[in-house]
């Protein structure tokens, strides 16, 4: 797989022969100096984009090759979004916002606010659902943001720098919270992360440098 993104005259080649597979239940860390491909990278992998030249499967399924109305279908059946900002929606409680993918997807509220709830829960919220995100502190809000990931029951987390806006004692609950909810409901994990302690902790780690993409291990990494 290949990405370049072309601007006027200009190409900005982010990576070439890129070849990796992941397997059903790896945590995988996407590491890379800032403006290396990471974010480009897991939008190609999560049918957001697409590679300028490659495939990319998931199982048969050949991303690179559907039509934007399938690719949104398959991110709705498969995947779910954590990004360093919550995107809460602000005029919504807690409860409201993670039922809400639940709503979209036509089930009825009482049964969606029960799931939102367990989920409220699972990130240990569970006293702070009728809270609007603006109550709630940053690692609140993304706590409620990876539950919401989570209420449909997607089979892939990806989450790109998640930790990225807070502080590092928040950031590690945050991890840890990630790294529990990946084992317990045996996702398979993409995670971008500035983060070499965290990366350090994923089962593997492809690292993305000056359009080079090599796999590391992740024992390599400093603790
Ligand atoms: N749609 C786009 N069109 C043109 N250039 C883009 C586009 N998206 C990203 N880029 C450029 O591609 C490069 C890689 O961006 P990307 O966000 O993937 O890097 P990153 O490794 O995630 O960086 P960071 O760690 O700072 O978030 C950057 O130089 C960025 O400006």
């Amino acid at each position: 797989m290949a990405k370049v993104f072309r601007s006027g005259s200009t190409d900005l080649r982010l990576f070439e022969n890129l070849s990796f597979q992941v397997m059903k239940g790896e945590m995988v860390a996407i590491v890379g100096d800032s403006g290396s491909g990471k974010s480009s990278l897991l939008h190609i992998l999560g049918a957001l984009d697409r590679p300028s030249d490659g495939d990319v499967y998931f199982a048969e399924l050949r991303l690179a090759k559907l039509s934007e109305a399938a690719a949104a279908e398959f991110r709705n059946r498969e995947l779910g979004f954590v990004w360093q900002f919550h995107y809460l929606l602000p005029e919504f409680t807690a409860l409201e916002n993670i039922a809400m993918p639940l709503l979209v997807r036509g089930l009825g509220r009482r049964e969606a606010e029960t799931e939102a709830r367990h989920w409220l829960n699972e990130v240990g919220l569970l006293d702070r659902g009728h809270h609007r995100p603006g109550e709630l502190s940053g690692g609140e809000q993304q706590r409620v943001a990876l539950a919401r990931a989570l209420v449909t029951r997607p089979k892939v987390l990806m989450a790109d720098e998640p930790t990225g806006d807070l502080d590092n004692r928040t950031a590690e609950t945050v991890f840890n919270l990630i790294a529990r909810l990946h084992r317990d409901y045996q996702l398979t994990s993409l995670i971008v992360t500035h983060n070499l302690a965290f990366a350090r902790r994923c089962d593997r780690v492809i690292r993305l440098a000056a359009g080079v993409v090599d796999e590391v291990e992740p024992q390599s990494l400093p603790a």
